[in-house]
């Protein structure tokens, strides 16, 4: 069975997320895919959750955010989900002060991330938010930012607000951001589901390696070691890593060691510990412009 393809719905309060989700979850039962979604607010009472229907599983995550406070509940929830439906997609709408790195990062737990493929980030803009922007405080500037940069497919909504005018210079200036991700321009979030199902499907050409390099959009890779790791190798090949590999995260087995070990790394510095569980040795990484194949060569070799 292929893996579950799972999208991040990314946005600042009221762009237009659960409008999006609500239009997506009907052209997705329209072909008869299973489908399942978690929604995270912050608050402690879900307001959304009406407009997913009872046959669609839901899981809500309340009081925190996914990418920071509730982090591991969100991990569990999503194993519950991948252990208990055979889906073919989870959506994931976020609460609309998430960041939506942090949010990739959360749905790439070591656990499952080999039976996920995180297809990509759909950010939502607000558009006449976006125009008088400068209302927002400096931190809530800089995240609508992020979100767009990060993002793989953005919807420019609420575009009855603006001028025609209006729309092409906030058009212009949220591409200039983020010249690789597919912009539309959307009212009630009207979107194609086959323009959100093209995510990363094109990235994973072969002969687009070279254009890949070039992005910066976030990127994954999960490499399962299928045997010990030398660790001297390993350390080795941590010091010499591109800075733009900033998020590591797995379980690995080392040659000299018993058992197996978890890891961690994070701008530059990793840490171990001792694991009682046994889980599968998968290793993610997380990065700007990642070169996989070269990754997986290298850690191939460190294999012993
Ligand atoms: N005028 C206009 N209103 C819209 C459009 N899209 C959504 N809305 C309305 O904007 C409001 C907020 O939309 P939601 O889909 O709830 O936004 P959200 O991002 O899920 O909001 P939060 O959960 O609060 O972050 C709702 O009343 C929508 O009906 C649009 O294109 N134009």
């Amino acid at each position: 069975m292929s893996n579950v393809e799972v999208y991040i719905l990314s946005g600042f309060l009221g762009s237009g997320k659960t409008t999006l989700l609500r239009n997506i979850l009907k052209q997705e039962q329209e072909k008869n895919r299973k489908m399942a979604v978690v929604m995270n607010e912050v608050g402690s009472v879900s307001i959304d959750s009406d407009t997913v229907s009872d046959d669609i599983p839901l899981k809500e995550l309340l009081n925190g955010c996914v990418c920071c406070t509730i982090q591991d509940q969100f991990e569990v929830q999503l194993h519950s989900l991948l252990q208990e439906y055979a889906l073919d997609a989870i959506y994931i709408e976020t609460t609309g002060v998430a960041h939506p790195v942090e949010v990739l990062d959360a749905c790439l737990s070591p656990l499952f991330a080999d039976k996920v493929d995180v297809r990509g980030i759909i950010s939502l803009v607000d558009a006449k938010r976006w125009k008088d922007r400068q209302q927002l405080s400096p931190q809530l500037q800089v995240l609508l930012k992020e979100q767009i940069r990060h993002a793989d497919v953005i919807l420019i909504n609420k575009i009855d607000d603006l001028s025609e005018r209006d729309q092409a210079s906030v058009s212009f200036e949220i591409q200039s951001l983020n010249p690789q991700a597919l912009t539309i321009l959307t009212t009630y979030a009207q979107v194609n589901l086959e323009d959100i199902q093209k995510l990363k499907l094109v990235t994973k050409e072969p002969h687009k390696q070279a254009q890949l390099q070039q992005q910066l959009r976030i990127q994954t890779y999960v490499h399962t070691f299928t045997r010990p790791v030398d660790m001297e190798k390993f350390e080795e090949w941590l010091r010499n890593l591109p800075d733009t590999i900033y998020r590591m995260k797995g379980y690995v087995r080392f040659n000299h060691l018993d058992g197996l070990y978890s890891f961690q790394y994070s701008y530059g510095m990793p840490i171990y510990m001792k694991e009682i569980m046994n889980v599968p040795t998968n290793l993610v990484i997380i990065g700007d412009a990642l070169n996989k194949e070269q990754i997986k060569k290298e850690l191939e070799q460190i294999e012993q």
